[in-house]
Formats: C-alpha cells, sequence, structure tokens
C-alpha cells in the first residue's frame, strides 16, 4: 500500500497552526521518518493520515483511493502511540486481539492471530499476563502487535520509543524495523530523536512550522540537507557566513577557504556547513584550508573527543570530533564545506 499526501492544508479551528501544503508520498513497504522541533506539525500529519484529525484541503489517499471521507476505523491503519494507550483490564493476548474483535473475527481465529504476532514481537508466554505486568518494553512491543494484528495497510508510529530507557530504545527499534520490513509494512514514524530517525528509516521528512522542508535517504539529509534549519536540526554542525570571493573560493571574514561555489557569482552571500567529523585536527603546515587556533570546552566521549577549537576573529568556535582533540590547527577538505544559500 503506498501513502499519498498531496498538498494538505490544515489549521486547528480559529488558529493558524496545523499542516501548510504538505505534499510527501511514501511507497510501499517504506519507513519515512517524520522529525522536526517541537509544534511543527508531527502528530497533525499523523492525525490527519489516521482520520482522527479530519476537515482538511488537498488529498490524502491509500492506494489511489481518497481516504478523506473514510472514517478511522474503516481506514485500517494500525497506530502506535508512545503512551503504550493498551486497556490495562485485558489480558496481553486479549489487547492484541482488540482490533479483529471489533472486526468482527470469529475467537478462534483472533486468539490464533493474536498468539502469532505476540511470537512475532518475542512475546509468546506472556499472552495471559495483565498487561500492568510488563516493562514499558514489553507494552510497547504488545502495541506493535495489536497494530499488525488488523493487518493494516499502513502503521503509524507516534514516539513509540520516546518513553523508554536508552538501553531499551536500542534494541526495540532494531526490533521494530525489522519487523516493519517482515511485513512490508507502510509506515510513517513520528520522533524527535534524529538518530532514530536516521537508523531506522528509509527517508527522513522535515517539517517546521507546519511546512515540510525536505524529505531524503538519512544519509543525504545528513550530507545534503537543503537549508539551515535542516542543517541545523539533523546532527553536530558548525555553521558561519561567507560571501563568495572568486570561483571555489569563498571569504569567511577571517579567514579564505577553498570549497566547491558550483554556480554562484562572486559576492554571493552564503551560510557554510561543517559537520565535526569532517575537522582533521593537526594538519601539516601549508595543507589546504588550514586554520590555526586553540582548542576551547572538550568533551570525552570514550572512542571520540568532541571539541570547540578557537580561531581568531571568527564569530564562533568550530565544533570537531577526533580520537584526540587539535593541539594549534585544524583543516577542513574542500569538499566537505557545504554552502547553504538560505
Ligand atoms: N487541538 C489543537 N488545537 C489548536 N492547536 C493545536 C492543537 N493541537 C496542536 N495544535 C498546534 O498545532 C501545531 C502543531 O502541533 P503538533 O502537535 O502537530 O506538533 P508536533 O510537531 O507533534 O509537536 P511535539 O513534538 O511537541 O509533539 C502547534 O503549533 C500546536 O500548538
Amino acid at each position: 500500500m503506498s501513502l499519498l499526501l498531496d498538498n494538505v492544508s490544515y489549521n486547528y479551528p480559529g488558529s493558524t497552526h496545523g499542516l501548510h501544503d504538505v505534499s510527501l508520498d511514501v511507497r510501499t513497504g517504506e519507513l519515512v521518518a517524520v522529525i522536526g522541533p517541537s509544534g511543527s506539525g508531527k502528530s497533525t500529519l499523523l492525525k490527519l493520515v489516521s482520520g482522527l484529525e479530519t476537515g482538511h484541503s488537498g488529498r490524502i489517499a491509500l492506494d489511489g483511493a481518497d481516504m478523506s471521507r473514510t472514517p478511522v476505523h474503516q481506514r485500517h491503519i494500525g497506530m502506535v502511540f508512545q503512551s503504550y494507550a493498551l486497556f490495562p483490564h485485558l489480558s496481553v493476548l486479549d489487547n492484541v486481539a482488540y482490533g479483529l474483535k471489533l472486526r468482527k473475527v470469529a475467537v478462534a481465529e483472533r486468539r490464533r492471530r493474536a498468539q502469532e504476532l505476540l511470537g512475532i514481537v518475542g512475546l509468546g508466554e506472556y499472552a495471559q499476563r495483565a498487561v500492568a505486568q510488563l516493562s514499558g518494553g514489553q507494552q510497547q512491543r504488545v502495541a506493535l502487535a495489536r497494530a499488525l494484528a488488523i493487518d493494516p495497510r499502513a502503521l503509524l508510529l507516534d514516539e513509540p520509543l520516546s518513553a523508554l530507557d536508552a538501553s531499551v530504545r536500542g534494541h526495540l527499534r532494531d526490533q521494530i524495523r525489522s519487523i516493519q520490513q517482515r511485513f512490508n509494512a507502510t509506515t510513517l514514524l513520528v520522533t524527535h530523536d534524529q538518530e532514530e530517525a536516521l537508523v531506522m528509516a528509509d527517508r527522513v521528512t522535515m517539517l517546521k512550522d507546519g511546512r515540510l522542508l525536505q524529505i531524503a535517504t538519512p544519509r543525504d539529509i545528513y550530507e545534503n540537507p537543503a537549508s539551515r534549519a535542516v542543517a541545523e536540526f539533523v546532527g553536530l554542525s558548525t555553521i558561519l557566513p561567507a560571501k563568495v570571493s572568486a570561483p571555489d573560493r569563498l571569504d569567511l571574514g577571517f579567514a579564505e577557504l577553498a570549497a566547491p561555489t558550483g554556480r554562484r557569482t562572486a559576492g554571493s552571500a552564503v551560510q557554510v556547513l561543517v559537520r565535526p567529523e569532517h575537522i582533521r585536527a593537526d594538519p601539516p603546515v601549508g595543507s589546504i584550508n588550514r586554520l590555526a587556533g586553540r582548542t576551547g570546552a572538550q568533551r570525552y566521549l570514550g572512542a571520540l573527543t568532541r571539541y570547540d577549537f578557537e580561531v581568531a576573529g571568527a564569530p564562533k568556535p568550530f565544533l570537531a570530533e577526533s580520537a584526540r582533540p587539535a593541539a594549534e590547527a585544524i583543516a577542513i577538505a574542500p569538499e566537505h564545506l557545504r554552502l547553504l544559500d538560505h
């Protein structure tokens, strides 16, 4: 099942907040992660797709069929939320079978199906337990099994891991991803955790102020962000203002650097983006784009140290990462300087 949003706009009643002109095409079996700052419209997007919120303009279609007039329960969409929203008075098995009961599937069949899904999420032996006797990570797996039990046409995951602690989260995200692939489930995953988005998704899309800024593969959104807003939100970086001084030359005020300037003409104002891992510590004197300075604050991270490197005249320090901090200079290869026009 493919999921298509075509020019979808929605305003909450009496407000200008919501979604503005969002177009998005999720292919069959694809997992698209939706990221963005708080209030950017991520949950609104899921609510519109699920039918929990209605009254948008534009088209929301599943496999080509417009969903606008289809009520929630007829959309056949599986949902998993941050707060597991399980029924505490029902057993694990009955929770998973719940959607099938609503759809009038016979008792024996729904038990068989629920048991099968519990096996898939690794909870086959917990079928008769009360939900309250499970850990957070286990409850979230029950919620996933419940969403999958109805054989959904699309899966909507709204911050499914954010209530869990870090160790459980890492494991569960691998598990959710592999189950999603096994079911070839067309999936939207809302997360505020950009690492989770990069690790789990086929493509990542970023929203800001209700608008979609970019959709790209994890590698592409990290390496080629379309705008400063995306660059700042995805990964760590240093972003500095500069002017193109000549073809493939940039003037940062405090230094001249070689960088691919493309078709930009001399005098064009740009922002230059540098990722911490692309900053080389203590390059030989005479290296291209070498900047002398001194190391400021350091954060030891085990395999790496993340540190500020201060260059005289620069409006802010460079954020760098390497096995050992630079003693007296850094260098950035021209191909690792990304130019942003807005
Ligand atoms: N029921 C509502 N009535 C009016 N405005 C709302 C309503 N729900 C959300 N909004 C507003 O719509 C915008 C988008 O909200 P939404 O919940 O989609 O953001 P979000 O990206 O999911 O944020 P968060 O990461 O904090 O959950 C926000 O400005 C929010 O204040």
